[in-house]
């Protein structure tokens, strides 16, 4: 059985070297307010020595007979005046040594709680993207903000059971030190009591794990409560819903009742455990005929071991209790086992020729039936062009975005940028030369400005302005009472749809990208902002590169390349002046008759399109 839980190291690890240097000083606080406190009790023996007349050391071999010679010059009333004062210093010491340590532990766990928070958010901004589409929301977030807190806790446990180690370890060196048969049996008697105490915590894992998992499912009920209010009034599913959330958090104190009812059983048993072997101690001393002086100071010292003893065995099995939650943070820290961010560390200055997607293929992972979404794609996307990408819903249009912004990459194939493996290039070189706007991406709650400018530190309030003024957001932002000082709220709630894109598009051209990515990014705003916009667009083209992903054919209307998707496969790439005269929907059904190399003369080649 391992001494602790074996989640705990990593928990160490996440906590820092610095607290971890100070370690070493709460076990010498630990074992200083220990010394202190067994050499007060052991100072009893002359003292009762005194007070009963026993003043000799007869009966008393070892370190009971040199206490019983302190102050032995001295006559009585001094000595037991200097004994008396001593025994006082060494409490009132210990006790400054214990609030000392009390201040130290306290400070660690707050360093403790910070730094595992810190570690925490840093794993989750720097794993790959594809965990998120792995990853329950609940799960991360019930990790975040409830089991996080346990793993401190379990952190001031162990910092607790080191200070009650140290005081144990020492008061057992002074019973040593007066008598080692009765030290023998004290410690064959504690040996027994810990192991039925090692027993009975480790049917604590269990129950554990079922509460951190139960908690993760409440946390997903309660994030679906928040997203989804409109959707659960408009069908009224109200008592349906409440009845989900009712069986879940009903799930959680069940599984919380079960581990507190086995925890809470283990103190009352060790108690009486404890006293047991303290009256076997007791009786066993008065049959052995040990002098009383020494009885007494033995069972002080016994009495006060235990409490130290109880709080070792409650902090072990509070650590197994605390197993779900720990397993379940040292899982997030654990990079093993997680998606890589995107590699590479090529320098990338600037899209010069164009993009090529040659013969991409890619399946999301970790969905159950992995389909392949992207079929050998090739394609150009030409550098200070704009290009449309359409199909219709689900052809992997937002795949190709996924791809190009390396969130994912792909399975075979490769992406090149100016003829070099995207993969080759490091990622955040590339992507501050990429602004996205999607109908995905979120606002950030806080002002419009902080809004348009996230990311781009240096923009000013003229760069906010010019951005928004092209997005067609600017005449909107100063209607409204606080102008760019507004506060969108979570996620933008209190602005509109279109409000919201036209912000989500100004910070995206706040940037002035090499490539400006838009998908969908417009489906909200009305027709005559989006007219305006598109004009924008058009003003860049020539200068930047644009990919533009729609279902309106207004939108893509000033594209200079089309590229067609269907079913994850590239239908047709071609120059837009040649189909612009068609549908939507008389695009999405062409049949690549006129493609002009790439994928399509590819497939004529080889392979019928679908
Ligand atoms: N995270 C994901 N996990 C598994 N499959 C996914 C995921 N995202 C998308 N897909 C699947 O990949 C395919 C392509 O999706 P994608 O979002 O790229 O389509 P799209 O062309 O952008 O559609 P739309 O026009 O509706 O936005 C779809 O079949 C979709 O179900």
């Amino acid at each position: 059985m391992p001494l602790l839980p074996p989640s705990l190291p990593m928990l160490f690890r996440a906590f820092g070297k610095k607290q971890l240097r100070l370690l070493p000083a709460v076990v010498v606080l630990g074992l200083a307010s220990a010394v202190l406190e067994g050499f007060g009790i052991g100072l009893i023996i002359p003292l009762l020595g005194i007070i009963m007349g026993h003043g000799d050391a007869a009966g008393m071999a070892g370190f009971s007979a040199v206490l019983q010679h302190v102050g032995a010059s001295l006559s009585e009333r001094d000595r037991l005046i200097v004994i008396s004062i001593a025994i006082l210093g060494s409490i009132l010491l210990k006790n400054v040594f214990a609030f000392a340590n009390t201040l130290l532990t306290t400070f660690i766990y707050g360093k403790a709680s910070h730094s595992i928070r810190s570690a925490l958010s840093e794993r989750l901004l720097r794993v790959g993207y594809p965990f998120f589409l792995r990853q329950s929301p609940g799960r991360l977030l019930n990790i975040i903000s409830n089991e996080s807190w346990r793993a401190s806790d379990a952190i001031q446990i162990v910092l607790s059971a080191i200070v009650s180690a140290s005081a144990a370890i020492i008061l057992l060196a002074f019973l040593l030190l007066l008598s080692w048969r009765m030290t023998l049996l004290v410690t064959l008697g504690l040996a027994g009591v810990q192991i039925a105490h090692a027993i009975l915590s480790a049917n604590l894992k269990g129950p554990s794990r079922s509460v951190a998992s139960r908690n993760s499912h409440l946390a997903s009920q309660m994030l679906h409560l928040v997203h989804a209010g409109r959707l659960i009034r408009i069908f009224g599913q109200e008592s349906r819903e409440k009845a989900i959330f009712d069986t879940a958090s009903d799930a959680v104190r069940r599984a919380s009742f079960v581990l507190l009812v086995r925890q809470g059983a283990l103190p009352p048993l060790t108690e009486v455990l404890h006293a047991v072997l303290f009256l076997a101690v007791v009786i066993g001393a008065w049959l052995a005929q040990v002098s009383f002086p020494l009885i007494i100071a033995f069972v002080i010292l016994l009495y006060r071991l235990q409490p130290h003893m109880r709080a070792l065995q409650g902090s072990w099995s509070q650590l197994q209790g605390l197993s779900g939650s720990l397993e379940e943070v040292t899982w997030m820290l654990d990079p093993s086992g997680k998606p890589q961010p995107p590699q590479g560390d090529g320098p990338f200055h600037g899209l010069r020729q164009g993009i090529k997607f040659d013969d991409v293929t890619f399946t999301y992972s970790g969905t159950d039936q992995r389909e392949v979404v992207l079929h050998s794609a090739t394609f150009e996307i030409r550098s200070g062009r704009s290009t449309a990408l359409i199909g219709r819903s689900g052809a992997g249009k937002t795949t190709i975005v996924n791809l190009l912004c390396r969130f994912v990459e792909p399975d075979t194939g490769r992406i090149l940028v100016d003829g070099s493996p995207l993969d080759g290039i490091d990622a955040s070189q590339w992507r501050r030369h990429i602004a996205l706007a999607s109908q995905e991406l979120e606002l950030v709650d806080g002002t419009i400005f902080e809004n348009i400018t996230y990311g781009q530190d240096a923009a000013t309030a003229d760069d906010a302005e010019r951005a928004a003024r092209l997005a067609e957001a600017h005449e909107f932002i100063e209607r409204l009472p606080l102008g760019y000082d507004t506060v969108v709220g979570y996620r933008g709630i209190n602005l509109s749809a279109g409000q919201r894109q036209r912000i989500a598009l100004a910070r995206a051209l706040v940037r002035d990208p090499d490539l400006l990515i838009l998908d969908e990014a417009t489906n909200a705003v009305d027709g005559l902002s989006e007219a305006a916009i598109v004009e924008t667009l058009k003003s860049r083209a020539g200068r930047r590169t644009t990919i533009v992903i729609s279902h309106h054919h207004s939108t893509i209307s000033f594209c200079d390349d089309v590229v067609i998707l269907s079913g994850g496969r590239v239908k047709k790439q071609a120059p837009f002046g040649a189909l612009a005269s068609l549908s939507m929907d008389e695009l999405y059904q062409h049949e690549p008759s006129v493609t002009p190399g790439g994928a399509g003369a590819k497939r004529r080649r080889g392979e019928p399109a679908k």
